[in-house]
């Protein structure tokens, strides 16, 4: 029989990878995405794709209706961390109330599982690098703090009617499909891959590094930047540890492994072959001087191996996309 998926933002960058994993493996595909950030292009002819917002009833009624849903992937969120600050309850808005009634109709129509976008950005400033999974959880901006709140409003539902959840909180997700079909596409582009490859092709006259004061070698800030096409791998994991019965619980999802903005930008000189112009700038405010994940349990628990432990594989995937497809989705 088969299994029908629901991604929920299947248009985003990191959904529309999800979709593509998902359809490599034989499951049923159901997109459901308004667009906001998403692109018509990034949707996948291959999967049933329903225009409408999660925060409709009325199109979550349709769509859940329409179609046996097994699971569903929760990947639509607004996401920028800058925007969140000045737009709190933009933030709340789309990612709480979406995340309600989406539940509720989970609820109303029998699905029982849901796994979760979550992020790095519930720990705020960690207490201890590596990042574990049990670690405090302390939110610095409202958008972390919607996603923490998300966190939550799973583990009563599941307590209230047995809806199981996987909660992955991605560390940085980068890179792209390896053949560079679909890509990172953010409009505005925050992220500091596709900013410097942007840079790279001449787009941008210079990166502008965000401080070179913290508390790291080099002075600029560590992340664990982990493969979309991991990512996704530990999605579909996901979906089989619950269908197989077992209790929900959260995963920090990233290589383990960090790297300072400089290093990165090093290795995309590298990569491109271009002397990629930088000038240090003052901080961007709210940045944690280090972020690494420690993926044990992940690994232990879901069995995850993450293919791409090699950060030059990692830009030189985004490179490929970006020189297939300079100017992103033309949608
Ligand atoms: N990119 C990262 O490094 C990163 C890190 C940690 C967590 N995340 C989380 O992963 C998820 C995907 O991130 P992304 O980078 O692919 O973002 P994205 O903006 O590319 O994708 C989000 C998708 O959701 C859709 N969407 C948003 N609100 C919606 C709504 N109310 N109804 C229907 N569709 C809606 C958008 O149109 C878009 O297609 C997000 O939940 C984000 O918080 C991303
Ligand atoms: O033009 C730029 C852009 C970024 N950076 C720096 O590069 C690093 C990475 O920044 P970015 O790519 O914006 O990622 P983060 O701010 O670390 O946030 C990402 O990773 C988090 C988890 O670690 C997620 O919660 C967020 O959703 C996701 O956007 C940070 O130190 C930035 O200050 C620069 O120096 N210049």
């Amino acid at each position: 029989m088969t299994t029908t998926i629901m991604v929920a933002g299947g248009a985003g960058y990191i959904g529309s990878h999800m979709v593509q994993t998902l359809l490599a493996e034989n499951y049923d595909v159901v997109i459901v995405d308004n667009l906001s950030t998403g692109h018509r292009q990034a949707v996948n002819p291959q999967a049933r794709f329903y225009e409408g917002d999660t925060r409709d009833r009325q199109f979550l009624e349709k769509v859940f209706s329409q179609e046996k849903i097994t699971a569903v992937i929760h990947m639509d969120a607004f996401s920028i961390v800058p925007e969140s600050v000045q737009e709190p309850l933009k933030y709340f808005d789309n990612n709480v109330i979406g995340m309600v009634t989406l539940l509720e109709a989970m609820q109303k129509h029998d699905v029982h599982y849901i796994i979760f976008s979550s992020t790095a950005a519930t720990f705020g400033n960690p207490t201890k690098i590596p990042v574990g999974d049990t670690d405090p959880q302390d939110p610095i901006n409202p958008y972390g703090e919607s996603k923490l709140i998300m966190e939550y409003m799973m583990r009563w539902v599941d307590q209230a009617y047995g809806i199981k959840f996987v909660a992955l909180r991605y560390f940085n997700a980068a890179g792209a499909l390896a053949d560079g079909s679909i890509g990172e596409d953010h409009r505005p582009e925050t992220h500091l891959i596709p900013i410097i490859l942007r840079t790279a092709v001449g787009e941008q006259a210079e990166l502008k590094i965000y401080g070179d004061d913290y508390q790291t070698p080099d002075g600029t800030n560590i992340r664990d930047y982990v493969h979309v096409m991991d990512l996704t791998q530990a999605h579909l994991l996901a979906v089989q540890y619950l269908q197989a019965g077992q209790a929900s619980t959260c995963f920090n999802l990233g290589s383990s492994t960090g790297f300072s903005v400089k290093e990165i930008l090093q290795a995309a000189r590298k990569i491109t072959g271009q002397p990629i112009p930088a000038q240090v700038a003052p901080r961007r405010g709210g940045d944690p001087d280090i972020l690494i994940a420690d993926n044990t349990r992940a690994k232990k628990i879901l069995g995850w191996k993450p293919r791409y432990d090699n950060v030059e594989d990692i830009i030189q995937t985004a490179w490929n996309w970006k020189q297939k497809h300079p100017q992103g989705y033309q949608d």
